[in-house]
């Protein structure tokens, strides 16, 4: 079955896109009290508040122009399934359902791969364990280039894995990622860099492999760098709706400064629960499928 994915970058005009709010993520106080520190969050949500902040991220995707698909909740699903980004890959070949680095995330890909396919968009198949891909560390740079992080979420035999998949006119570089904090924090490719437009993206620099600096420059991408003080609270984790259009969490000023200043349309939202408590930022929670 073939289907339109449209462009294969990670900027171009969002038009479908994937996401499982906090109302169904969350879904109520007994798994919020339950999961959150068994995940690693750094304190525990509250739900009322998330819904409030969410429903604003589904407004500003609407208002941008996508078709918000959302999924539903499934056995062995966490308050985690709230970073669709991470569980589903999109290929020239149909959706490559992950076997994701987190194990308490690694029933995420079935169900939302099951309800896409339900859809009618095609699975090209899945990364199988010891293999492990997670979708934040793979960004497009067009049809034929994916980059690919290589850390504790990703690792060489997944990406070989997705490799086969995506086809032989898919070259997959792949960049390791550094230690920072460690196993048990997310540090993904996606940490670093979030392309804004073909020439443009924002980076944190300090982190970032020097290959991929390099690789970038040679592609004429210019950065937008990201401050010190603004990495923690995801000053890099912005989420292309189309090119110089983005959305990014409040609480990040000389970015989203930096941003207008490269000619960067900007939308703030608030991401206090459904954000920064998970360490998941724009691009974590959405999974986006088809862009223009
Ligand atoms: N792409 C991303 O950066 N996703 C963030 C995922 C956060 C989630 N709490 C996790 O540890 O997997």
């Amino acid at each position: 079955m073939s289907y339109d994915f449209g462009a294969f970058n990670n900027w171009g005009s969002l038009k479908k896109v994937a996401v499982r709010g906090p109302a169904t993520a969350f879904k109520d106080d007994h798994r919020l009290d339950a999961e959150w520190k068994p995940l690693n969050y750094h304190s525990r949500p509250d739900l009322a508040e998330a819904n409030r902040e969410f429903a604003a991220v589904t407004r500003v995707l609407e208002a941008a122009g996508a078709e918000v698909i959302g999924l539903p909740d499934g056995d062995g699903l966490t308050l985690d399934s709230i970073y669709t980004h991470d569980a589903l890959i999109v290929t020239p070949r149909g959706l490559v359902r992950p076997f994701m680095g987190k194990p308490q995330r690694r029933r995420e890909a079935t169900v939302n791969g099951a309800h896409l396919e339900s859809l009618g968009i095609p699975i090209a198949g899945e990364i199988q364990g010891p293999g492990s891909v997670e979708g934040g560390d793979l960004v497009w740079i067009d049809r034929h280039t994916l980059l690919a992080g290589i850390g504790y979420r990703t690792n060489r035999e997944g990406v070989a894995q997705l490799r086969k998949l995506a086809g032989g006119d898919v070259e997959i570089l792949e960049f390791d990622l550094p230690h920072y904090k460690g196993k048990s924090d997310v540090f993904h490719l996606m940490s670093v860099l979030s392309p804004l437009d073909k020439d443009l993206a924002v980076v944190y620099l300090p982190l970032m492999p020097v290959r991929l600096v390099q690789f970038l420059e040679s592609r004429g991408i210019g950065f937008v760098e990201v401050p010190d003080r603004e990495f923690d609270s995801m000053g890099c984790n912005v989420l292309a709706l189309g090119p110089r259009h983005a959305m990014m969490v409040a609480g990040n000023p000389e970015t989203e400064r930096r941003m207008k200043v490269a000619g960067v349309k900007v939308e703030v939202i608030k991401g206090d629960e459904i954000c920064r408590k998970g360490e998941g930022g724009p691009t974590c929670m959405t999974r986006p499928l088809v862009r223009g």
